[in-house]
């Protein structure tokens, strides 16, 4: 059996720089049409001309047959001006802005520390230029328990950020709760939306110590119950155009994860596409797969949809159990585990 659907994009990724960069954009190039590059590398991408340098670097490690298109985005911080989101909008090259709580993730220490107290006016010139917030929805107090998080963000920033700016386009990325669900289905109108992993989808929190403690199930925000899992599933499995595919992809050198102090992130670019599809598959819903993957993003951001396609075929493949590059190994999701669909690349 096969399965062609319109080629899909991965409206959040993670694809470094240097060595790491190399090795993971021909995974992302060879599945995705384009993909909402984040900017947390070290330093952070805060301006329109580190975004246009970062995309240059993209494009030169990119197969010389590749058609991909890396979609940028710049690092919100408190002193980002509206100035900037002008330059932003003007460079062609950038599409959203990404909000990261200080401390919240991975290099978000430069994110911002009161978005209310100090970006209401780059919020306001994101909104004349049609420029999406990206979220990453978590609150930050090493007070609040770590699964409740997305739920007390909800509540406490990201409801009334959306009350007072019901005009600006908003993406909760990477959801993982049913609060989020419930909160992005009871947005009217079109202006909000979340993206969702292959992760959360699959894996709940009995993951990350299933048979001893396991670091590269470990993402932000964490893995949680079962029930939200399938709150998750119900969501994107019935139609609604407000959920679309963001892998969340996120190298870290295995020495990185495999530490007394392990980084957060899921390598999963290789295998998404294959593990959407069996969600998708699961809940008797591969007819919704391709909207989800290739349909909702494009029209939420207002862009063509691609013209291109990608068949997936039901054939049993195996994962490597890593991938090496000059600086060491990246374990992916489902390492050497076999899965049913595999991409044919084009
Ligand atoms: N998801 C993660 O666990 N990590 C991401 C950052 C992020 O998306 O929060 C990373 O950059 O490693
Ligand atoms: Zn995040
Ligand atoms: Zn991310």
């Amino acid at each position: 059996m096969e399965l062609t659907i319109t080629r899909p994009d991965d409206w959040h990724v993670h694809l470094r720089d240097g060595d790491l960069l190399e090795a993971v954009v021909p995974h992302s190039a060879g599945i995705f049409g384009r993909a909402i590059v984040m900017p947390n590398l070290k330093p952070p991408v805060t301006t329109t001309a580190s975004a246009v340098v970062y995309r240059e670097s993209i494009l030169n490690v990119l197969p010389s047959d590749s058609n991909f298109n890396p979609l940028m985005t710049l690092y919100l911080t408190d002193n980002t001006s509206p100035e900037e989101i002008k330059l932003a909008r003007k460079s062609g090259v950038i599409y959203a802005v990404k909000l990261y709580p200080a401390g919240a993730t991975t290099n978000s220490q430069d994110g911002v520390t009161d978005i209310f107290g100090k970006c209401l006016p780059v919020l306001e010139e994101m909104i004349e230029q049609n420029m999406p917030l990206l979220v990453h929805g978590e609150v930050t107090d090493p007070e609040v328990d770590i699964f409740d998080r997305e739920r007390i963000f909800i509540d406490t920033i990201l409801r009334p950020l959306i009350e007072k700016l019901p005009e600006l386009k908003v993406v909760m990325e990477h959801i993982t709760t049913m609060d989020a669900v419930k909160f992005i289905q009871s947005c009217s109108g079109s202006n909000v939306a979340a993206t969702v992993t292959p992760q959360h989808l699959l894996l709940n929190r009995n993951s990350l110590f299933q048979g001893g403690l396991r670091p590269h199930h470990y993402c932000l925000p964490v893995l949680k119950r079962e029930e939200h899992r399938a709150a998750i599933v119900s969501a994107v499995t019935s139609g609604s155009k407000q959920f679309f595919l963001g892998t969340d992809s996120a190298p870290h050198e295995r020495g990185r994860k495999e530490s007394s102090c392990g980084c957060a992130g899921i390598y999963n670019a290789p295998v998404a596409l294959s593990l959407y599809a069996k969600v998708f598959e699961q809940a008797g819903a591969l007819d919704k797969l391709e909207a989800f993957a290739s349909f909702n993003g494009p029209d939420f951001y207002g862009l063509p949809r691609n013209s291109s396609t990608i068949t997936l075929k039901r054939s049993p493949w195996k994962v490597p159990k890593s991938y090496s590059f000059p600086s060491g190994e990246i374990i992916p999701m489902s390492a050497g585990h076999t899965l049913d669909w595999l991409p044919l690349f084009s």
